[in-house]
């Protein structure tokens, strides 16, 4: 069953007295439960589409629907995480991993819940500490727990492991993995890192530079984890990669 889908979506930039087109009558589906992840030369306008599905930007035209319904800005079903954590400076890790609750969400199953998401990140021992004395990597992860927290339908990741050393990549990916196979959780996940994609997606789906096309693999029964040094893998990667 589909989460979401994109109807022929138009994405235009006004840049001076001209109007760029940068998505061209896109369309997609992403099933409840999907892990997908998006690839794409730089520009080709990754990010612009998940600014779209969250609501921060608004389509030239075409229609997005989640659940079926168009996106509203209240409700929670969505959240993203960015290329730099964005924590707020002046809030405790464990204040910011609860920013997004609603205020009268702190039931016992929820605090739990925190407590799990907080236990499965690594991230009990800092707890206390302001997000100035973090490494990138922990802070990286406090950005995934505060939005994991809200439990959103669809998590949206922008290239968030992308300043990260590979063990600390390596050992966030297998974190999230466990989380999404946990939570009943939609993530489209955007990264110019081929091994990141096939080590993560069920889907993945390359965007095609100003053009309306896309191409996708489909990975779903490729059991986790993936072994990169397999044959298999090697010929996936060849394949997205000439797809581009
Ligand atoms: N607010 C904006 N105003 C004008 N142009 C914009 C705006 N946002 C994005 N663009 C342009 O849209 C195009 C696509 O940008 P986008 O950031 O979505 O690409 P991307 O595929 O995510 O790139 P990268 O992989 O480098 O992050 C770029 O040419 C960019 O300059």
């Amino acid at each position: 069953m589909s989460l979401l889908e994109i109807h022929n979506v138009c994405k235009n930039f006004k840049i001076g007295n001209e109007s760029v087109s940068v998505l061209n009558d896109l369309t997609l589906t992403v099933n409840k439960g999907e892990l997908v992840c998006l690839l794409g030369v730089s520009g080709c306008g990754k990010t612009t589409f998940l600014r779209l599905i969250s609501g921060l930007e608004k389509q030239t035209s075409g229609t997005i629907l989640i659940n079926g319904t168009q996106y509203k800005i209240r409700n929670r079903t969505v959240n993203m995480v960015f290329q730099e954590p964005r924590l707020f400076p002046w809030l405790s890790v464990q204040d910011n991993i609860i920013f997004g609750l609603k205020r009268n969400d702190h039931s016992k199953a929820k605090n739990l819940k925190v407590t799990e998401i907080i236990n499965k990140l690594g991230l009990s021992p800092y707890i206390h500490e302001m997000p100035y004395k973090l490494s990138g990597g922990i802070a990286q992860r406090v950005a995934l727990a505060r939005a994991i927290v809200t439990e959103p339908e669809l998590l949206l990741l922008d290239e968030p492991f992308s300043s990260l050393d590979s063990i600390t990549k390596n050992s966030i990916m297998e974190d999230l993995l466990d989380l999404w196979k946990s939570a009943n959780m939609t993530i489209i996940h955007v990264t110019h890192n081929l091994d990141e994609a096939i080590m993560l997606a069920q889907k993945i789906i390359v965007l095609k530079y100003r053009n309306n096309s896309t191409e996708c693999f489909d990975i779903m029964n490729l059991s986790y984890p993936r072994n990169p040094e397999s044959d298999y893998f090697k010929e996936l990667k060849s394949k997205v990669f000439n797809s581009y």
